[in-house]
């Protein structure tokens, strides 16, 4: 076994689980978000408007959002934005710093945050607050796993947003498919949780 699967408890979402879900997400997106499909969702985009801004929260995010946006059959953009609160721990500051702005104008677009994780809620809330500050016309939300939980803070979808979650995380830390601890682990392709002792 490579030495860095052994430091792991448990496997929680496995490699082939997550390339299964990312494809749902990927179609329930194209869909949604297809000129003049009445998608069931109520949501009637009309031909003349722009595809989506697709934005990854960096860094946790940038495997699960190479995945889904090589499966989404939409001419989208991409962009990144940098936001901080857990350091080194297991345990939210409270207080996520953006430290890396979009690069793209968002004024009236369509947006879509892309996380890894859902937890307290507080990196999403602080991010609609400065993507409503620039005029978002929609934004919806798509993680990979969402653990309701912990969470502290909701956030009320901007305009015709939506929230899509591949899988509800349980009340674990959990590492891997982008996930860290302390920076590490990032590149495990599944998600799981470490052994106790690495925590420490
Ligand atoms: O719902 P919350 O409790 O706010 O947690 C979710 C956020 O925490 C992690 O980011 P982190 O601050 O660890 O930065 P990282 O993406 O660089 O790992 C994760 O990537 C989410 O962005
Ligand atoms: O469970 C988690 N693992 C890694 N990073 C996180 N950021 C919020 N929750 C988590």
């Amino acid at each position: 076994m490579a030495a860095m699967e052994n430091h792991i408890e448990k496997i929680l979402f496995t490699e082939k689980q997550i390339s299964q879900r990312v494809s749902e997400l990927a179609s329930q997106i194209t869909l949604n978000f297809s000129p003049s499909t009445n998608n069931g969702g109520g949501t009637l985009l009309s031909s003349s408007s722009s595809a989506p801004v697709v934005v990854g929260v960096a860094t946790g995010a940038f495997l699960f959002l190479a995945d889904l946006v090589r499966k989404i059959n939409l001419p989208i953009s991409v962009d990144f934005v940098r936001v901080e609160s857990y350091g080194s721990g297991t345990v939210s500051s409270g207080k996520p710093k953006i430290s890396c702005d979009l690069k793209i104008d968002v004024t009236g677009k369509h947006v879509i945050l892309v996380e890894d994780i859902v937890d307290t809620g507080n990196t999403l809330a602080c991010l609609f607050e400065h993507l409503k500050s620039k005029g978002a016309s929609s934004i919806s939300v798509c993680t990979l796993l969402d653990k309701p939980s912990k969470r502290k803070v909701n956030v009320e979808l901007v305009g015709e947003g939506k929230f899509y979650y591949g899988f509800e995380c349980p009340d674990y830390f959990v590492v891997g498919y982008g996930l860290d601890f302390a920076e590490v682990y990032r590149n495990l392709p599944y998600v799981g949780i470490l052994k106790p002792e690495m925590y420490s």
